[in-house]
């Protein structure tokens, strides 16, 4: 890359052997991936030896000529320099409105102090570094999220911060210290999710681990048993076991009054029995908890069921990527333990809706930074 060349010098490569071109001032040497080319040959071949940058512009982003960089560019252009600028992890965008407006030097904003500012900027190098790239790879070929990726984002603090402000963030190294948990706000909430939302891939930011985010407040709010809510949230936050929040079904949807799944309680008093199906169950294909919500006797009751016999999952095809883990759930009389309801029986509806809070809050925030997002790819 360090070698420089003359236009002259380039337009020699001009035959069946070598097919050279410039682009924004660089030098590639294509000859070796004419055949590789996923826009043919031809097209190369009818630049050889010119200056390609405009079509080259015309028809890829930026990235696609930064991801063969190594392999094909061979130098510049003497005396000359790359005007387009390579972004690098944690850059801002220059693109006009594609950023928050705090984010912008001219703007100051009274609610915006430095640990947002750390956090903002911690958390984009975080994303542009590690779940970026796998974001954009699981949406491409519907795997699910990598345990390496989930490790990452428990040693970070991330999976933490996804649950908002609250003690379970208290002690928690959060993003090499960016913000100390004791402190994290709702605006620290509002920036995690509008950097999350920045991977652009919509299905893998519920694949994401989107179920715990919604299934573990009801644990953390309603769990009577304190040592086992701790074990779960423990084992939950560390990546080791994943979580879903099973409601809506076939019949149902997510009108909670129509529920059909049934649990009924055994003579000793000791267990449920749980039948009944689940649909849309974001994450639930490799789910180890189900916060499942179910009918008793007076009304709607919420209770958390574990992996094991009688529950099976298989995924199900939705509008947006597989990699979301969309399930469609069955319980065929699986035996839960009565220590496993969340809250009061029959009451299962305030259980569900501590949820919402937050849920719809961090919906709201990621929302309208997709936009932002996107119109910075159509723009940028
Ligand atoms: C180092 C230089 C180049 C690389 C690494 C490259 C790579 C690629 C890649 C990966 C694609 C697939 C689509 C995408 O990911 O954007 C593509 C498509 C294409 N490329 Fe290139 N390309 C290069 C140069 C050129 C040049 C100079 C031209 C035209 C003169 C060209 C014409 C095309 C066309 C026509 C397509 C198909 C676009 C479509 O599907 O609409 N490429 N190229």
């Amino acid at each position: 890359m360090a070698k420089t060349y003359t236009r002259d010098e380039v337009a020699k490569h001009n035959t069946e052997d070598s097919v050279w071109f410039i682009v924004d001032s660089k030098v590639y040497d294509v000859s070796e991936f004419l055949d590789a080319h996923p826009g043919g040959e031809a097209v190369l071949r009818q630049v050889a030896g010119q200056d390609a940058t405009v079509a080259f512009y015309n028809l890829h982003r930026h990235e696609v000529l930064v991801k063969y960089d190594e392999d094909l560019c061979v130098g510049t252009i003497e005396g000359e320099k790359p005007s387009v600028v390579t972004p690098q992890p944690g850059d801002l965008s220059n693109v006009p409105y594609a950023e928050p407006l705090w984010l912008t030097p001219a703007y100051k904003s009274p609610y915006y102090n430095e640990s947002h500012r750390r956090l903002q900027r911690a958390a984009r190098i975080f994303n542009d570094k590690y779940v970026t790239p796998e974001a954009q790879a699981r949406e491409q070929d519907g795997k699910y999220i990598s345990q390496e990726l989930v490790e990452r984002l428990s040693k970070a603090g991330v999976l933490h911060m996804r649950l908002g402000p609250g003690k379970h963030l208290h002690g928690v190294n959060l993003l090499d210290g960016a913000v100390k948990g004791e402190e994290f706000d709702y605006f620290h909430d509002l920036i995690m999710g509008q950097e999350s939302a920045r991977t652009n891939a919509r299905g893998f930011q519920d694949g994401q681990l989107a179920g715990m985010v919604i299934g573990l407040p009801c644990i953390m709010n309603y769990m009577k048993d304190q040592q086992r809510k701790k074990a779960i949230m423990d084992e939950v936050f560390s990546g080791k076991k994943y979580m879903c929040l099973a409601i809506t079904e076939a019949f149902a949807g997510s009108d909670v009054a129509g529920l059909r799944t049934t649990a009924t309680k055994t003579s000793d008093g000791k267990h449920y029995i749980v039948n009944g199906t689940k649909k849309w169950i974001t994450n639930g294909v490799f789910s180890d908890y189900f916060v499942t919500g179910v009918k008793t006797d007076k009304g709607l009751s919420v209770l958390i069921i574990e992996r094991g016999e009688g529950v099976e999952t298989k995924a199900i095809k939705t509008s947006y990527s597989p990699t979301a883990g969309t399930a469609y759930v069955t319980f065929d009389n699986v035996k839960v333990p009565v220590e496993n309801l969340l809250g009061e029986e029959n009451k299962g509806i305030y259980v569900i809706l501590s949820n919402f809070n937050h849920e719809r809050w961090t919906m709201a925030c990621t929302y309208f930074i997709k936009y932002l997002a996107l119109y910075e790819r159509w723009h940028g």
